[in-house]
């Protein structure tokens, strides 16, 4: 089922369901069809639920709410105790993170805004306990998505239940709020990956989601593993697959709730705020960048006439908080989908990134990584040989090299197994960065000339603004100071540490000559001739060029 939708359409709004159930939004607020009202005064007042406000964009979202819609009611997040920290330990810790500095400075009693509320989303009823649900039902107005498994290697059936079945009792426990005015789910524009051309429509699903889960069910994992290439057929990996599937579960109750639906490209670090380069994970160019300073990555195969679309998490944020306000305001009559995407509006080309990685390397020269392993100096290359060479010589040679000298030193070898791991990741991603795709971003439009001037400035997502080279030194500075929470102040120590590599390079070369002579040259009869050849040719190069310039003189 494919849902074609126009701006005309979008703009209906304000209508019954078409299954006679009331939309609820009328139960709520006065603010609900006012049009007119800001996105702070809609979100004033407002209970909101969010799921994955742990994860990077959670997180940012979060602070975004508190920061410029300082009148909203409460933000209930669903968080699961982890890693042997307890909910509550989790969620202050979070709220200590210097993404919410600026919220802290104006308003330091921010944090009895937020209501955690324990679930884990691949139980049953998503493990809320019942009071919870009672309050929740009670009381949420907007409910934004962003919980999910992200990882392209994760098995089917994880993914599946997190991805797709985890969205479904989502929406289920959405059904029973009273006075829910607007759903909103992040998607990936990479959904629809096996298309070359993606518009702003639920495309059919490869399966029916119904019908795989009942499948799955009884199958042990062994035989899940063997069948996901067949079923995940033209889709890179499990990520995409259940996505795409979540996409048609969350447009099923499209005539019953007000849906909204995000499609972020590639999210990178933020823009402006709250302040430029904030990040905190190694996904996507955040790990390719944090290797290239570390000076283990060399070499990457990219596509350099193909759009590298990365978008800034805060514009993903801006976008998702109108898109809330859009959909409670307006109630469009089918869901909306907003392709997020940054390759139609502002396009930055793989091989800009290519030709700017020098400055990327510079600034990592400027501002060194510690503990580099080689200066940085990495390339972007689409000729798959060309990168094969690169990786024998730049990447295997010399972590051989290095695990030898530590099993000479005594100590464990470590750079292979971690090259080994990188060439893995960095398989996963290939297929992002080595293809074009086309993404229609009309809602976005439309969403932005709905905006109010003052909105325009406080939720910006134009993205026609944004200047990439900036962008991509800032994005590098972040890896530093926020994903490795290296100390500024210890630049000098990291600059020196380059010099030391940088000397043990030139020892290195030198070393090799002298090898090369005393194996190769040194012993054998023709390979000494050839020398001799050279190097009596150099000297009658060189001294007919003085003779001829001393007659010139
Ligand atoms: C220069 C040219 C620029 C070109 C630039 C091209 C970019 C081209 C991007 C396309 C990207 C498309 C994106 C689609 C957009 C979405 O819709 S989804 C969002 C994107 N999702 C992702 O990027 C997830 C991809 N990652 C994965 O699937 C998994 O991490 C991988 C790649 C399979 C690796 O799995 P793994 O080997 O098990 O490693 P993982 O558990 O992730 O990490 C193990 C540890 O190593 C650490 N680590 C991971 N990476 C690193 C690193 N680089 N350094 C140091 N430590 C690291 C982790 O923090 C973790 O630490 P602990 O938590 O254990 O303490
Ligand atoms: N990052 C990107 O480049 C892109 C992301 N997206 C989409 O944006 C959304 C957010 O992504 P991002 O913030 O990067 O992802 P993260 O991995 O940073 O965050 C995922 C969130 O989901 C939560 N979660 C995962 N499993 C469970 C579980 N079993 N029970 C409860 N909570 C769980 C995590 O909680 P916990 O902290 O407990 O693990 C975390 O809060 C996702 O829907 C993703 O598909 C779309 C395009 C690109």
């Amino acid at each position: 089922m494919s849902t074609e939708l126009s701006e005309s359409q979008d703009l209906n709004g304000l209508e019954q369901a078409t299954d006679g159930t009331s939309r609820l939004t009328d139960i709520c607020s006065g603010t609900v069809g006012n049009s007119m009202a800001s996105i702070a005064e809609y979100y004033a007042g407002k209970s909101v639920l969010i799921t994955g406000a742990t994860g990077f964009m959670g997180k940012v979202l979060v602070e975004k709410l508190l920061r410029s819609c300082p009148e909203v009611k409460a933000l209930y997040i669903l968080v699961r105790p982890k890693a042997g920290q307890s909910m509550q330990q989790r969620v202050s810790d979070m709220m200590k993170c210097k993404l919410f500095d600026r919220v802290r400075e104006d308003n330091p009693d921010f944090y009895q805004k937020i209501i955690p509320i324990s679930s884990e989303l691949t139980q049953p009823g998503l493990a809320i306990s019942p009071e919870d649900v009672e309050k929740l039902s009670a009381c949420i107005n907007i409910v934004f998505h962003c919980a999910a498994t992200i990882r392209f290697d994760e098995p089917l059936k994880h993914a599946l239940q997190l991805n797709v079945i985890a969205t479904q009792q989502l929406l289920s426990l959405a059904h029973q709020m009273h006075h829910l005015e607007a759903f909103i789910h992040i998607s990936t524009a990479y959904a629809n990956c096996n298309r070359k051309h993606i518009d702003e429509v639920i495309y059919p699903p490869p399966v029916e989601p119904k019908k795989l889960i009942e499948s799955l069910e009884w199958m042990d994992d062994g035989i899940v593993r063997d069948i996901t290439p067949r079923l995940i057929s033209d889709r890179p990996n499990t990520y995409t697959y259940t996505k795409a599937l979540a996409e048609y579960v969350v447009q099923q109750e499209q005539h019953r709730l007000n849906i909204g639906i995000i499609r972020p490209s590639i999210v990178g670090a933020s823009w402006q705020e709250p302040f430029p380069g904030w990040i905190d994970n190694f996904n996507g160019p955040s790990g390719v960048f944090i290797a290239a300073g570390k000076g283990i990555l060399r070499t990457m195969r990219a596509n350099n006439d193909a759009v590298a679309d990365l978008i800034p998490v805060d514009v993903v944020i801006n976008l998702t908080l109108a898109a809330g306000w859009y959909t409670a305001v307006h109630r469009p009559k089918t869901a909306l989908v907003y392709n997020c995407t940054t390759g139609g509006i502002n396009p930055f080309h793989w091989g800009e990134i290519g030709r700017y990685i020098h400055h990327v390397m510079s600034s990592f020269k400027r501002n060194p990584l510690e503990q580099a392993f080689r200066r940085p100096n990495a390339n972007i290359t689409s000729n798959y040989l060309i990168n094969q060479y690169w990786i024998l010589v730049s990447h295997k040679f010399p972590a051989l090299i290095y695990d030898l000298i530590l099993r000479l030193t005594g100590q464990k070898p470590q750079m292979m197994r971690i090259f080994n791991r990188l060439h893995k990741a960095i398989g996963l991603l290939e297929y992002f960065s080595s293809q074009d795709w086309e993404w229609n971003s009309e809602n976005m439009s439309m969403l932005m000339s709905q905006l109010t001037p003052e909105d325009r400035k406080t939720f910006n997502f134009d993205v026609r603004q944004l200047n990439w080279p900036e962008y991509i030194e800032n994005y590098c500075i972040g890896t530093k100071k926020y994903v490795l929470n290296e100390d500024m102040s210890d630049i000098p120590a990291a600059r020196q540490h380059l010099r030391k590599l940088r000397n043990i390079r030139y020892t290195f070369n030198t070393l090799l000559v002298v090898f090369i002579w005393r194996v190769f040259i040194a012993r054998s009869q023709m390979a000494r001739n050839i020398w001799y050849f050279v190097v009596s040719l150099c000297f009658k190069f060189l001294s007919y060029f003085r003779a001829s310039s001393t007659l010139t003189n």
